[in-house]
């Protein structure tokens, strides 16, 4: 019998066949590394599609209960393509984009304007220009200075422009430090307990050019105790009733960010969009109803839970070498390394942040017996883990492919090219077919960059 992949962290096609080769969408990975090479990031259309579709329902069904509208709006920072935000679109969510950049890729993909929003701690004057030009739903204001220079630039356009403002709300989430972002300490949003998001409130509300359409909160990412969303909620709501007690203006829209987390090893549990939905919308009611507001439009920006665990990569495995060395109590171990012909070039979260992930071996079957194996990349790091432990069979050889499921997130969008390495290609499979939406960098590409 083939193993069975644990389905909390591969993507729903995903699959061993007799042979004990892992196949998503119905293409075998040896044929994708065959056709496309290796290292590899592989997209489960149907997969990512699902998931989009799943928070979508799930936060419509559950706010429509509350008598509440919602948009969801894809967090294009976790993977962006053309292709990527036309599939959102089609899914009926909306495109959140951080920079002129992704802004490029969603208008390029025929997302309307208006059903796009633009983040950014330090958003460059063409980027506010361009997102103007656009006519974006919604520029989301990150410091007072940006309250003026949004003015200014809707005022010179003769346009006025939808603004949310960003607050911090104090509620400290996420699975690691550099990835919470509304605690009081960190650069993003305007702080409520401090004042600044209130004062920013005042300084939308007296300038005609702007128009507070919002206020929003991301607390940050990769949350698995979804007690931080109501809480966050909770503060926001309290925020929006004492602006309209003192200004008479009742925000229309909250916007409550993404953080959503996912499994990336057996056993995690990922959030659940109906039940966090539901808890949410509950929090909603409970405290316009005690606040005695109307309940606002909802919106929520999920990136990592849409398409994390829709991408797996593929590597193949090249040096594999035992090595033995005393731990803290003084014992010998010996552990194996597996070398892989990626690594913090393709995916630097494990270095980032030390996250953890899983891989199996996917090109063969294996009845040898496993060994705790650690799979390392080939840059000139030693920090240059993929994935930290894992039971690996001890046959494991040159040659073999190895795939680490929930990489769609934060891989191929913070690859870098560090070693001068080219970045891997997307490629998207469904129903037996593979398509490339990123291609593979070449050495060339790298050499056209460097004007010698
Ligand atoms: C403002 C904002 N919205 C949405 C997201 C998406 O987060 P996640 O991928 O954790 O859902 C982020 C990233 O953390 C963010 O900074
Ligand atoms: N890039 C991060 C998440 C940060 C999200 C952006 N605010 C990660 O890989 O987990």
């Amino acid at each position: 019998m083939p193993p069975v992949l644990d389905p909390a962290l591969w993507p729903s096609t995903a699959l061993v066949d007799e042979a004990g080769v892992v196949a998503v969408g119905g293409v075998p990975v040896t044929d994708l590394v065959a056709e496309h090479g290796s290292p590899l990031y592989v997209l489960d259309e149907a997969d990512l599609r699902s998931r989009a579709r799943a928070y979508r329902e799930a936060f419509v069904a559950a706010f429509a209960e509350i008598g509440a509208e919602v948009d969801v709006y894809y967090a294009g920072k976790a993977f962006l393509s053309v292709a990527v935000a036309r599939w959102m679109h089609e899914e009926g969510l909306r495109i959140d984009t951080a920079t002129g950049g992704e802004l490029a890729v969603a208008l390029r993909a025929g997302v309307p304007g208006a059903e796009i929003g633009l983040h950014g701690n330090n958003k460059s004057d063409e980027e506010l220009e361009r997102a103007l030009a656009a006519g974006v739903g919604r520029i989301v204001l990150d410091s007072l200075e940006e309250v003026v220079r949004v003015a200014a630039a809707a005022r010179a356009r003769g346009v006025r422009a939808p603004v949310m403002v960003r607050v911090t709300t104090g509620v400290h989430a996420g699975g690691h430090e550099y990835i919470s972002t509304a605690h009081e300490d960190q650069k993003f949003g305007l702080s409520i307990a401090g004042g600044q998001a209130e004062r920013a409130l005042h300084a939308v509300l007296q300038h005609p050019e702007l128009e507070l359409v919002g206020i929003h909160s991301h607390i940050g990412s990769q949350i698995l105790d979804p007690a931080g969303f109501e809480e966050a909620a909770r503060r926001i709501l309290e925020l929006r009733a004492t602006l309209a007690t003192t200004t008479g203006h009742l925000v229309p829209e909250v916007d409550l960010g993404g953080g959503y987390g996912i499994a990336y090893l057996p056993g995690e549990v990922p959030i659940d969009p109906q039940q966090v939905a539901r808890d949410v919308a509950r929090t909603v009611a409970a405290v316009c109803r005690t606040q005695g507001t109307s309940v606002p439009r909802i919106s929520i920006e999920p990136g990592r839970a849409v398409v994390g665990p829709a991408g797996i990569t593929v590597y193949t495995v090249g040096t594999v070498k035992p090595v033995t060395f005393t731990d803290e109590d003084e014992s010998p171990r010996t552990r194996t390394y597996v070398s892989v012909d990626g690594g913090m070039s393709d995916n630097l979260r494990p270095a980032l942040y030390g996250a953890r992930y899983h891989a199996v071996l996917a090109s063969r079957g294996s009845v040898a017996d496993a060994v705790t194996s650690r799979v390392v990349g080939k840059h000139c790091e030693s920090g240059d883990v993929v994935v930290h432990e894992v039971e690996l069979p001890v046959d494991i050889a040159r040659g073999d492919l190895l795939a680490v499921p929930a990489t769609g997130a934060y891989g191929r969008s913070m690859a870098s090219n560090y070693n001068m390495v080219p970045r891997p290609p997307v490629v998207a499979v469904r129903d037996g077919d593979a398509r490339v939406l990123v291609r593979r960098e070449t050495e060339d590409d790298l050499l056209a960059l460097d004007l010698g």
